[in-house]
C-alpha cells in the first residue's frame, strides 16, 4: 500500500491549496478527484462561469443603456453561442493552473476516482486501490440543495451545475432563492434576455447586509427582476413547453407562476455522503463536517476545509482554510483560521461589499460606543463625472477609530474597498487612510472621504478650532 504524509480528497479550491502548499514544503502528497479535471465548483460550475455570464450580460445591458442615452438605437438578439464560447474559453484558460499535469509537476500523486474511508488512515479509490495517509483532508465541497417540492422529480430544472450549458436563454425564468447564486444569475439571465422572477421564502434579500446597502440593492435589482418574497413553491407541473409553479405567498395566498425554465438556487448541501465517514469516526453535524479552529475533525488526524464544513462557502475561505491545514497537518502547528477580517463581494451590478460588523452588530457589541461614517457616490467626483451616482459606503469604527466594519455598494465596489480590508487586518485606524493620496479621480476616493470626515469631526469642532484661530491671529 502506498503511504503518504497527506491524502487530500477533492480537488477544488480547498483541496488544491492544502495539497499544493504541503507538497511545496516537501510533504509526500496524494490528491483524489472524482471528476476528469480538478478545479471544483469554482472553476467549473461557480465563480468563473458565473462571472463570465455576468460580464457578458453587463456589457450587453450597458450597451443598450448607452444607446438610449446617446440617442441611437441598438436592436437584435444576443447570439448566446458567443456567451457560451467565452465561458468555455475562461474555464480552459484557468484549467492548466488546476490541472492533473500541474499537480504531477509539483510531485503530487493524483488519483482519479471516488474516495471513501476504510479506516482513519486508509482511503480507497473507487472501492479498489487503497492508500495510507498519516493525515487526511476532506475537501469534497457542496452541491445544490433541492427543496422538497411536489412534482420536482418529473420536471426539468437547472442548477448552477447545468445553467452554464444551456443552448438558448429562456424567454421566462423563475429562480428559487435570492441568495448570491440566485441574484447574480437572475440579473445576468435577465440582461441576456429572459424575463426573470425570483421567489424566496425569506422576507427580503441580502438579510445579512447593512440595511442601507440592502435597500439600495433592492431598489436597483427590482428595476430588472421581479421578486416575490415570503413565498414558497410548493408544487410544480409541466404541460407542453410550459412549467406551472404553485407558489404559496404569506400575503397573497396561492398563485400560479408560468415560465419556460426554472433555476434552483436554494442553498447548498455539503458532500458528506458515501465517504464512509463512520469508518474513520468523523462526525457529521447538521449535514456538514464539524471542525475545530484548526480545521481538525472529530478524528485528530483528519482535517476538513471548504464548503463541506458549511460555515463560509466561499472560494477564498476554502483557500484560507487549506493554508491553515498546511500549517497544522504538515508542521504540527496550532494555527486557528481567523475569519475576523473576512470580506466578500456579491457580484451583482452594482457590486455589494461586506467586511466585518454591520452598524447594528457593532452597536450591540460595543454598547453604542462607535462612530459611523457614510459617503454617497454623489459626493465623489469620479462617480459624478461618470453619471453613476448610486454608490454608497459606510465604515464603522470603535470609539478609538479602529475599523470594525465596512460595507459598500457601487460599480466595482469589490475593488475600491480592498484598501479597507488591508487597513482593518493590520489594525490601522480610519484616520490612517486619510494620509494615503488617492490618484484623482479614482473611485477609491470614496474611502478617503470617510477618513477626511474622521479628521473634520475631530479638528474642526470643539476646542481645536478655537485654539488654531487664536494661534493664527497671533502669528499674523
Ligand atoms: C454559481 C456560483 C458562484 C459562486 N461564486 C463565487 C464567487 O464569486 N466568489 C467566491 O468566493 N465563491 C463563489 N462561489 C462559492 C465557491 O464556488 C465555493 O465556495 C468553492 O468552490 C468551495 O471550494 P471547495 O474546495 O470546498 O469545494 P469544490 O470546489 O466544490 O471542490 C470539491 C471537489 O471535490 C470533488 N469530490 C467530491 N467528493 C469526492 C470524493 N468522494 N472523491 C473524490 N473527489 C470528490 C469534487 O468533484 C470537486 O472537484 C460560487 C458558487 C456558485 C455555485
Ligand atoms: N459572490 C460570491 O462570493 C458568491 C456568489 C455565489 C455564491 N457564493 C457562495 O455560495 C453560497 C451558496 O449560495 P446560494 O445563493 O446558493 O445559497 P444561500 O443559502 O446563500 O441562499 C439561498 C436562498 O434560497 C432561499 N431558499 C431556500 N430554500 C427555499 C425554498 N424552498 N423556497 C424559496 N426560497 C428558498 C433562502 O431563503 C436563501 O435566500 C453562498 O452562501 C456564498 O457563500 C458566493
Amino acid at each position: 500500500m502506498k503511504k503518504y504524509d497527506l491524502i487530500v480528497i477533492g480537488g477544488g479550491s480547498g483541496g488544491l491549496t492544502a495539497a499544493i502548499g504541503s507538497a511545496q514544503f516537501g510533504a509526500r502528497v496524494a490528491l483524489i478527484e472524482k471528476d476528469d479535471e480538478p478545479g471544483g465548483d469554482c472553476l467549473h460550475y461557480g465563480c468563473v462561469p458565473s462571472k463570465t455570464y455576468i460580464k457578458a450580460a453587463k456589457e450587453i445591458y450597458h450597451a443598450r443603456l448607452a444607446a438610449g442615452t446617446y440617442g441611437f438605437s441598438l436592436g437584435g438578439k444576443t447570439d448566446f453561442s458567443v456567451v457560451k464560447k467565452r465561458v468555455k474559453e475562461a474555464i480552459s484558460e484557468i484549467q492548466p493552473h488546476d490541472s492533473r499535469e500541474r499537480l504531477r509537476s509539483l510531485g503530487i500523486d493524483e488519483y482519479k476516482g471516488f474516495a471513501s474511508f476504510r479506516s482513519k488512515h486508509e482511503v480507497s479509490i473507487d472501492g479498489s486501490e487503497t492508500i495510507y495517509g498519516k493525515r487526511i483532508v476532506i475537501a469534497t465541497g457542496s452541491r445544490p440543495a433541492i427543496p422538497p417540492i411536489e412534482g420536482i422529480e418529473h420536471i426539468p430544472y437547472y442548477t448552477n451545475e447545468t445553467i452554464f450549458d444551456i443552448e438558448e436563454v429562456p424567454d421566462s425564468l423563475v429562480v428559487i432563492g435570492a441568495g448570491p447564486v440566485g441574484i447574480e444569475l437572475a440579473q445576468a439571465m435577465s440582461r441576456l434576455g429572459a424575463d426573470v422572477t425570483v421567489v424566496d421564502h425569506s422576507p427580503d434579500l441580502m438579510a445579512q447586509e447593512e440595511w442601507e446597502i440592502r435597500e439600495r440593492a433592492r431598489e436597483k435589482l427590482t428595476e430588472e427582476i421581479r421578486f416575490i418574497f415570503s413565498a414558497r413553491i410548493v408544487e410544480v407541473k409541466k404541460d407542453g413547453g410550459t412549467l406551472y409553479l404553485m407558489a404559496e405567498d404569506e400575503d397573497h395566498g396561492t398563485s400560479v407562476l408560468e415560465c419556460d425554465a426554472l433555476l434552483i438556487a436554494a442553498g447548498r448541501k455539503p458532500n458528506v455522503e458515501n465517504l464512509n465517514l463512520e469508518h474513520a469516526e468523523v462526525k457529521v453535524e447538521d449535514g456538514r463536517i464539524e471542525v475545530n479552529g484548526k480545521m481538525q475533525t472529530s478524528m485528530k488526524n483528519i482535517f476538513a476545509c471548504g464548503d463541506v464544513t458549511g460555515d463560509y462557502p466561499f472560494t477564498h475561505a476554502a483557500g484560507m482554510e487549506g493554508k491553515s491545514i498546511v500549517a497544522n497537518a504538515i508542521f504540527g502547528l496550532r494555527r486557528h483560521t481567523d475569519y475576523t477580517h473576512f470580506a466578500y463581494v456579491i457580484y451583482t451590478d452594482p457590486e455589494v461589499f461586506h467586511l466585518g460588523l454591520t452598524e447594528k452588530q457593532a452597536r450591540d457589541q460595543y454598547q453604542d460606543e462607535i462612530h459611523v461614517y457614510k459617503v454617497k457616490g454623489e459626493d465623489v467626483d469620479r462617480f459624478v463625472a461618470e453619471r453613476d451616482k448610486d454608490a454608497f459606503m459606510k465604515i464603522i469604527t470603535d470609539k478609538k477609530g479602529v475599523i470594525v466594519g465596512a460595507h459598500a455598494i457601487g460599480t466595482s465596489a469589490g475593488d475600491w474597498m480592498q484598501q479597507v480590508i488591508f487597513a482593518k487586518q493590520h489594525g490601522h485606524k480610519l484616520k490612517d487612510i486619510s494620509s494615503v493620496v488617492h490618484p484623482y479621480p479614482a473611485r477609491a476616493e470614496i474611502v478617503s472621504k470617510a477618513a477626511d470626515e474622521y479628521w473634520r469631526r475631530r479638528l474642526f469642532t470643539g476646542t481645536i478650532p478655537k485654539i488654531t484661530r487664536k494661534y493664527i491671529k497671533w502669528f499674523r
